[in-house]
């Protein structure tokens, strides 16, 4: 199957609570707009994705939501309000409905380049298939196709409890998709790569970073 069939749902934790791991990367004053810079370009690069039609984004933060609208997502509250599994399920499952091929991925990956998550999706078979993140122990992308209950496992060790929970792992040469940013040490790997402008944008204007490399999704009106 071919075309912009797909649904993607992207949880986002309030942002004065997320990326706890990735403190201390930049100044704490301007850890919110880094965190929120990541969602941007992951945004940016779904939205660019031919095979996506619509972007779900889970999060009960007002500036997320505004900013994530302004790129052409949706977001929606996040209503059970009791995790991440819950707010993936609640976005794939409830919002867009199981009538829908569905698509969840973090909104920690800066790097994301729109063609490799249209390979990803175009490998993604019927039932459920996942991408492991770099390391090969945790998950970036989970897929459900029509009429299949998403099932999330995420959290530590999620690429084995997808794989046992009879998810389909799919393999392919796919850097920013692969690379989430938990860490300092995986920013600066995503700076390699080529992270989007936002996320570039807010170092270079820190002075962390004198380029940013050639890669990544330019920011600015998608579609
Ligand atoms: N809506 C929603 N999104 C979540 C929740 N927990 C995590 N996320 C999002 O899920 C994605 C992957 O989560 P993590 O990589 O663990 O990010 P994080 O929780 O911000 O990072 P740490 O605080 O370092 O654990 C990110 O886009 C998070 O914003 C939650 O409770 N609700
Ligand atoms: C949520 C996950 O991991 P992390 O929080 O390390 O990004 C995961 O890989 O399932």
């Amino acid at each position: 199957m071919s075309g912009a069939d797909w649904t993607a749902v992207i949880p986002v934790k309030r942002l004065s609570a997320a990326k706890s791991r990735l403190r201390g990367a930049v100044l704490d004053a301007r850890h919110e707009e880094l965190a929120l810079a990541m969602v941007r370009d992951t945004v940016t690069a779904v939205v660019l994705c031919a095979r996506v039609s619509e972007v779900l984004v889970v999060t009960d933060d007002p500036a997320a939501s505004a900013a994530v609208a302004a790129l052409g997502a949706r977001a929606v509250p996040d209503r059970p309000g009791a995790g991440l599994n819950a707010a993936m399920r609640f976005g794939a499952d409830l919002v867009a409905g199981l009538s829908r091929r569905r698509a969840v991925l973090a909104g920690d990956l800066p790097a994301l380049r729109p063609d490799e998550l249209g390979e990803a999706l175009e490998a993604a078979g019927p039932g459920r298939s996942f991408v492991a993140d770099a390391a090969g122990t945790g998950t970036v992308l989970l897929t459900a196709d029509a009429g299949q209950p998403l099932d999330p496992h995420f959290g530590e060790g999620s690429a084995a409890a997808h794989s046992a929970s009879l998810a389909r792992t799919l393999t392919g040469s796919w850097p920013g998709l692969r690379h989430d940013v938990d860490t300092a040490a995986d920013l600066r790997t995503v700076l390699a790569l080529g992270a989007g402008e936002h996320t570039c944008g807010l170092l270079r204007d820190l002075g962390l970073v004198a380029d940013c490399g050639s890669g990544g999704v330019p920011a600015g009106p998608h579609r």
